[in-house]
């Protein structure tokens, strides 16, 4: 798919703005402080419904409006017709459209547009909490399994009220049931998330050679949230059941879940270089977004912010023939051209940012 429109209102320091950039590269330039990372946060909450630098009353609202406006338009390769998504969100309430219709849900604008977003925060996929990897593939069953999002509510439900009940010092026959409906939901949740990091890591390993081969061979592990290889998750429930009544919150199960690196180089994440955390965090994301153009048939719209402080030129140059080989829509902020996009052959578009105005492109 690729973002044909792109308008913002209120967003940050623009009052408003409005980005009509091309399937292939996008070049986002402009001074420290210009504007380029909201622009790519804009499209970043209109596909998870967050910011990748925080929620949305965090600062995401320009100082004095009451709101932002974000309006995207984009192509999917498998439909004729364009699509298109609006938000108004206060940092309170939203609402949201998608395609003329109004939305009930964010995740609704979230399935519609994918995008993979690479930025300066992005090592917290390997070296930050485990919440952080949870969300990495659930957004991305999300995309690819059309039943995932009903199962994960499903549990997330449950979960929530087996934890008020902990909380309420409630009897052991009021637990059974919701005990019985977080084993029936996690199990399956558990077997389509173990699943999905398989189906990823052939292509994770190859990434990951090609970008950051000094790590050894790489394996990816899930980690369940419960000792699964041991007994199933209705029978870790009541296990834990003691211990969960006096703690007042569930400790076990898919929502303690995780999944680790196993490099064949290096003893474990400690032992990482900040770089070679981000060059892991991007092996990841790329293997999602292969994984998910595989799947769906087309890539979702891949966002690199500030990429040349995160990589050195090699490794830009590596990322970046490999996307151009994908033909994914790309876009790319850093003050000035990454370095290795001189030496290249690429067709850009170029947009520069001047004090929260876009002048050009
Ligand atoms: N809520 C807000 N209201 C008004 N201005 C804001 C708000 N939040 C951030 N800003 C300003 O907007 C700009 C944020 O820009 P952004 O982070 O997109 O810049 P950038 O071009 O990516 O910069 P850098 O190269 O330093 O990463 C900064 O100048 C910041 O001070």
């Amino acid at each position: 798919m690729h973002v044909t429109r792109l308008d913002a209102r209120g967003l940050r320091r623009f009052a408003e703005v409005s980005l009509l950039p091309a399937p292939g590269i996008n070049l986002i330039t402009g001074e420290n402080g210009a504007g380029k990372t909201s622009l790519l946060e804009a499209l970043h909450l209109m596909a998870y419904g967050r910011s990748f630098r925080g929620r949305v009353r965090d600062g995401l609202i320009r100082s004095g409006d009451p709101a932002l406006e974000i309006f995207v338009e984009w192509q999917e390769v498998r439909r004729e017709q364009r699509r298109k998504a609006g938000l108004r969100h206060s940092g309170q309430d939203w609402v949201g459209r998608l395609d003329g219709a109004a939305v009930s849900q964010l995740g609704e604008l979230c399935a519609a547009l994918a995008v993979v977003s690479f930025e300066p925060g992005s090592h917290a996929l390997i070296t930050g909490a485990a919440e952080i990897r949870r969300r990495y593939l659930d957004w991305g069953l999300f995309h690819v399994e059309h039943d995932f999002t009903p199962l994960w509510r499903r549990y997330t439900r449950a979960l929530k009220q087996r934890n008020a009940l902990l909380k309420a010092r409630a009897r052991d026959g009021q637990l059974d049931a919701w005990d019985w409906e977080l084993a029936e939901s996690g199990e399956p949740l558990t077997r389509r998330r173990q699943q999905y990091l398989d189906e990823l890591q052939p292509r994770f390993a190859a990434l990951a050679a090609e970008l950051a081969p000094s790590l050894g061979a790489v394996r990816l592990d899930y980690l369940p949230g419960w000792r699964r290889e041991e007994f199933p998750l209705a029978d870790a429930l009541l296990l834990a059941r003691d211990r969960d009544q006096l703690a007042g919150y569930t400790s076990v199960g898919p929502h303690r879940a995780d999944w680790r690196i196993g490099y064949g180089a290096i003893p474990g994440r400690e032992a990482l270089s900040r770089g070679q955390a981000k060059l892991t965090a991007l092996s990841a994301l790329l293997a999602q977004a292969e994984h998910h153009a595989a799947i769906r048939g087309e890539w979702p719209v891949v966002a690199l912010d500030d990429l040349a402080s995160e990589l050195d030129r090699n490794h830009q140059q590596r990322v970046l023939e490999r996307l151009l080989a994908s033909k994914a829509q790309v876009f790319i902020t850093g003050t000035e051209a990454p370095p290795a996009l001189a030496g290249m052959q690429v067709e850009l578009t170029r947009f520069h940012v001047e004090h929260g105005q876009l002048v050009g492109g």
